[in-house]
């Protein structure tokens, strides 16, 4: 390998005017100057203004205006930044203050891939120097693929002695995170970089054999492509020119060799993955729906109130016979006797029974309307019959006798009793169900809002979601007879729709079927055919997201369709290389929700492909992100309880685990018992069929033991229903 330094190469600098005012009138701007001079004077024979070179990049402007918006930031860095070509340095001007409008760090930093926290405390620490306005700042640095990005204040002044103080690092910077070979650079770079940057080298530093072989932990640790140099690695040739595209690319165009091999995306926590989740999941939208069983799973909006009295009149509870008794506790012994049954109420919608004179009763059904001046209902059970119409008398032409007079034998009864007044199970206008309540299947508050006239239902707006496998290898379940060569049948669908599904937290769950791993485009049109076509606000993919050459969702996601990965990698096992993104969509004006940005942002859960991993991530973190979409005040996921354990559970050193299991009752104590469904690879199905619950195993040495307790989400019933 050539231990000469190359050629000097011009950097390609990008300047992106972050601003509202400046957008609507360009002429306003005096950032872009101003920076342009201190590229041109301070940073002289290093920088080329990329706005010279067209070619250099799609749209071939190095200063753009946008305005203070997160999706456009965000496609004016992604342009320059994901490209076949691309800018080594983007500076950002505005934005990073504390007004609302101000949110250029919040749409920078998803884009990171690597942090440069140096930098930033370079750029504020010789602010401060200047002024302490400079803790007005909030500063992000950082690479993504190959370029460094920086975000500076908004004012000239402020923004020109903020790229004043990195400027003189950012050449050498800027080249490794452009895949130079580092250990070029420093044969001859970094004495004079630092001298040239101020920075005095320490003795133990100084020492340091520059022709050193390439590790990690020297002391001054820039942060090195861990592609190049590695011992016993074959070391690809130095790339001579900065801006193309060095070996490592997450292009899949190019190939196994070009692939990463070191994921770039960070290890979140699971926690940290929810919150992410949770703050990209857009909050409900209010919508009316008529009332039927297809709200189930829906949750309201606002506070019911009964739109009718329930029951509508005064109604019998029992069936007998209406009865006028005094109101004198002395007179009560004359409810008992002998008395003419003057009418009959039947429960029945059509009429109402005329009013019961004194000294008559009236049979009466239970529900059916009480006669006006009856006060009380005497049951069948407590009367005989005394008299009977016939025919001979002429009372009734009748065949069948008819009651004439009935005895009554009780006089233990009160006025009011065994009568429903009006009102007395559902008061109109009282709140029936308060806001936020889930009408859930078991049919109670479906009856409820039936009962008291409810017909539009204020509900929030439930997400429609797709489901979609990913893999060449993957095929339906459909296909007869034996599997051949590297066949799978897919079983991450049917068994992730069932899941889905038995959530009711979507209008809708759509089979999007399988896409092929080629050709390369399949995924990114079923994608696209996902949410424009389809309209979904959700999509669920599996397979395809960790280190292959053929893993294909996470550039396809950040290349073809200009998606913001918020996370590609979680501390779990399994689900290890979970990934949560958002896609813009265009062309949604239509919808009825009320905040434009939100509309416009559509929701990738790209699960692993291994069965166990898929379902194990769908339950913990596409269950929270559905239920804020759907309105859950605390859109928490899975019910947490103690569990026993049955038998001992062996913990992963490294990872938390979530280990399937089923949980029972115990008959005797009471307790909830967990019992591990056995052998917890990620590709055994067998480990999710019949689990109900799982268990959350710390990352460390060793085994819970039998007896112990532990933490268990629970994804089904203990009862297994
Ligand atoms: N070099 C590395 N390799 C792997 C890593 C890693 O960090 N470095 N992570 C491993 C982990 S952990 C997991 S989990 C898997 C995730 O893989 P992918 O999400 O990329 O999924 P695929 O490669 O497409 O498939 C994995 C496995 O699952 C089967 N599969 C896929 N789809 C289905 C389906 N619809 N139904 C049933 N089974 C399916 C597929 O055939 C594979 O066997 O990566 C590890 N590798
Ligand atoms: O994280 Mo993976 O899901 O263990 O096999
Ligand atoms: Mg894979």
């Amino acid at each position: 390998m050539s231990s000469q330094p190359h050629p000097p190469q011009l950097l390609k600098a990008a300047i992106l005017i972050i601003s509202d005012t400046a957008f609507k009138d360009p002429s306003t701007d005096k950032a872009a100057a101003a920076l342009e001079e201190v590229f041109e004077t301070k940073g002289a024979g290093k920088w080329q203004l990329a706005k010279d070179d067209r070619a250099a990049v799609s749209d071939g402007i190095a200063v753009k205006i946008v305005p203070d918006q997160k999706e456009l930031i965000q496609n004016a860095i992604i342009a320059w930044t994901d490209g076949d070509t691309f800018m080594n340095l983007i500076v950002t001007t505005g934005g990073t203050g504390f007004t609302p409008r101000d949110n250029t760090p919040e749409a920078v930093t998803p884009l990171l891939h690597r942090l440069a926290p140096g930098l930033v405390h370079g750029m504020l620490a010789a602010s401060l120097e200047v002024t302490p306005f400079a803790m007005m700042s909030r500063p992000v640095a950082g690479v993504r693929n190959n370029t460094i990005i920086i975000t500076l204040p908004g004012s000239p002044k402020g923004a020109k002695e903020n790229l004043q103080a990195v400027l003189k690092l950012l050449p050498h910077a800027c080249t490794q995170a452009a895949g130079e070979n580092s250990r070029i650079a420093h044969a001859g770079g970094t004495q004079r970089l630092e001298k040239e940057a101020g920075v005095s080298a320490g003795p133990a530093r100084s020492k340091e054999p520059h022709t050193h072989t390439h590790n990690h932990d020297h002391s001054h640790s820039h942060s090195h492509n861990h592609s190049h140099g590695h011992g016993g690695h074959q070391v690809p040739k130095a790339h001579t020119n900065p801006s193309e595209r060095p070996p490592q690319s997450n292009d899949p165009r190019l190939g196994a060799s070009h692939r990463a091999r070191q994921s770039p995306y960070p290890m979140l926590s699971v926690a940290e993955a929810v919150a992410k989740i949770l703050e990209n999941t857009p909050s409900p939208t209010p919508e009316t729906r008529p009332l039927s069983t297809n709200l189930v799973g829906c949750i309201l909006s606002c506070d019911i109130t009964a739109a009718e009295a329930v029951p509508a009149y005064r109604a019998s509870i029992v069936d007998g016979y209406a009865v006028i008794i005094p109101t004198e506790e002395s007179q009560r012994h004359l409810t008992k006797g002998t008395f003419p049954v003057a009418s009959v109420s039947h429960a029945q919608a059509s009429s109402m029974p005329p009013p019961l004179q004194p000294g008559t009763i009236a049979r009466i059904t239970t529900g059916a309307p009480l006669p006006a001046n009856a006060n009380s209902v005497v049951m069948v059970e407590d009367t005989t019959i005394a008299s009977l119409t016939s025919p001979e008398f002429g009372d009734d032409a009748s065949s069948t006798p008819e009651e004439k007079t009935v005895t009554i034998l009780t006089d233990a009864l009160s006025p009011g009793e065994n009568i429903r007044e009006p009102g007395s199970d559902i008061a109109p206008n009282s709140t029936i169900l308060p806001t936020n309540t889930r009408i859930t299947s078991l049919g109670g508050e479906i009856g409820l809002l039936a009962a008291s006239g409810t017909r539009q239902v204020p509900v929030y707006r439930r997400p429609r979601l797709g489901v979609l496998s990913t893999g060449d290898e993957v095929t339906d379940i459909s296909r007869p007879g034996p599997l051949t060569g590297g066949m799978i049948r897919d079983s991450n669908r049917p068994s992730l729709l069932t899941l889905i599904s038995s959530w009711q937290l979507c209008d809708e769950v759509v089979d999007l079927g399988i896409a092929r791993d080629t050709p390369h485009s399949e995924l990114e049109t079923k994608l696209r055919d996902a949410y424009g076509l389809h309209d979904l606000d959700i999509v669920v993919t599996t397979g395809g997201v960790s280190m292959g050459e053929l893993d294909l969702l996470k550039p396809t996601i950040e290349r073809s369709l200009g998606g913001t990965i918020h996370f590609g990698r979680v501390n779990m096992k399994p689900g290890k290389p979970t990934t949560f993104a958002s896609i813009p969509v265009k062309g949604t004006e239509n919808r009825s929700d009320s905040d434009a940005s939100q509309r416009t942002q559509r929701l990738i859960f790209a699960l692993p492909g291994n069965p166990a991993s898929a379902l194990v991530t769908a339950n913990l973190f596409l269950l929270p992100s559905l239920q804020k979409f759907a309105g859950v005040a605390d859109p928490k996921g899975l019910e947490r309880v103690r569990v026993r354990l049955a038998g001992d559970v062996k913990c992963d050193r490294a990872r938390p685990e979530y280990h399937r299991c089923v949980v029972g009752m115990d008959g005797a104590s009471g307790l909830l018992v967990a019992t591990s469904t056995g052998m917890q690879r990620s590709s055994r199905v067998g480990s999710v069929g019949g689990a109900n619950g799982l268990l959350c195993l710390p990352a460390r040495e060793g085994a819970l033991e039998a007896g112990e307790t532990c933490e268990c989400l629970m994804m089904g019933m203990v009862n297994g229903f």
